[in-house]
């Protein structure tokens, strides 16, 4: 069957920069798939590029969505190269959501992790999402002094309520003696610290492996697993932490779920601050993952991003009116 491949560029400013050892992001910059087949029902995709976690870049995504002919076969996708995985990803997506015509789901917010801005802002803000339900708050350290990071974590634990948990993300912006100092920490504040994100940077293997054996608290991956080829290396190196997955930059999510099914990690499936088109691929595969093996107990997601953004449309679950407003 011929399908007709449309796509349409799309930006979105956050309301505010996102803050992280990697620097400060202002536009999300991504591309809308659109597929419609013979009968004229159509499917939607997302390619979310993330170049510092390693994907291709937004121009190159652009580049091979312009060279893609406006009639696509279904044999279209596996060829892809490894090195386009946000367009491996939303390609497969597109035809996923196309045949499979699942209607749009939501998360519970219990569910769904929500990503605190930082200092005093967080303070300010994490109860709205307690009252909708939220008991996941991730925080960015790795960005002032771990003293004053410490400082405004403990002012947050003191106000969270205690079914409340925190994750930790420190985009690989610690060394060594800062990230023995937060698991430090984390472990004297018991079972409230979920996890801690990547403490280290990539190359930092061997001492995230004995930070991992040394402390209580977990240690999650996730600039270092960016690519699936990254994420089996380091499940045959020996990593029994957590693995954050960016599935919108992972490349295709058959090949990760075929692994997973062999190997079913410890997973968190993670944003990459996608619109609601991208989010909707990604609750999909938890979904998916989480049937697997339903016994096991699945972690929140770490999709809770929306409201670093306005409320531009790209939010909606309408998707033809999503693209319709793209145009
Ligand atoms: O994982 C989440 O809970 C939210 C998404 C998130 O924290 C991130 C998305 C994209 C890039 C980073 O700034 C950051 C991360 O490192 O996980
Ligand atoms: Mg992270």
């Amino acid at each position: 069957m011929a399908y007709r491949f449309e796509f349409r560029p799309y930006q979105r400013r956050f309301r505010q920069p996102v803050r992280t050892h990697h620097g400060e992001w202002q536009v999300r910059q991504g591309l809308i798939l659109k597929l419609t087949d013979e009968n004229g029902h159509s499917g939607y995709g997302e390619v979310a590029p993330l170049p510092w976690f390693g994907s291709e870049t937004f121009d190159q995504a652009l580049a091979f969505c312009q060279q893609l002919p406006s009639q696509l076969s279904d044999q279209a996708v596996p060829s892809l190269l490894p090195t386009l995985p946000a367009c491996q990803f939303g390609l497969e997506s597109v035809f996923a959501n196309l045949e499979r015509r699942l209607s749009p789901i939501d998360l519970p917010n219990a569910q769904c992790g929500v990503l605190l801005p930082r200092g005093q802002e967080a303070l300010d803000n994490w109860q709205q999402f307690w009252k909708k339900g939220h008991r996941i708050f991730k925080c960015k350290i790795g960005v002032d002094s771990v003293a004053a990071e410490m400082d405004w974590l403990e002012q947050l634990l003191g106000q969270l309520p205690f079914g409340a948990k925190l994750r930790l993300d420190a985009n690989g912006g610690l060394n060594e003696l800062a990230a023995r100092q937060w698991l430090d920490w984390c472990d004297r504040n018991g079972q409230r610290i979920e996890f801690l994100e990547q403490p280290l940077p990539p190359n930092a293997f061997d001492t995230l492996m004995r930070l991992s054996y040394r402390y209580r608290t977990p240690i999650a991956l996730d600039e270092s697993i960016a690519s699936l080829e990254q994420l089996k290396a380091h499940f045959h190196r020996g990593w029994d932490g957590i693995y954050v997955i960016k599935a919108s930059i992972m490349g295709s999510p058959h090949r990760l779920q075929h692994f997973y099914h062999k190997y079913p990690i410890d997973v968190v499936i993670s944003s990459v601050f996608e619109t609601a088109v991208g989010r909707q691929a990604l609750i999909r595969l938890a979904i998916d993952l989480a049937m697997v093996y339903p016994d096991i107990p699945h972690r929140a997601l770490g999709l809770g991003t929306q409201q670093w953004f306005p409320n531009d449309g790209l939010s909606q679950t309408d998707w033809p009116q999503l693209w319709q407003q793209l145009d």
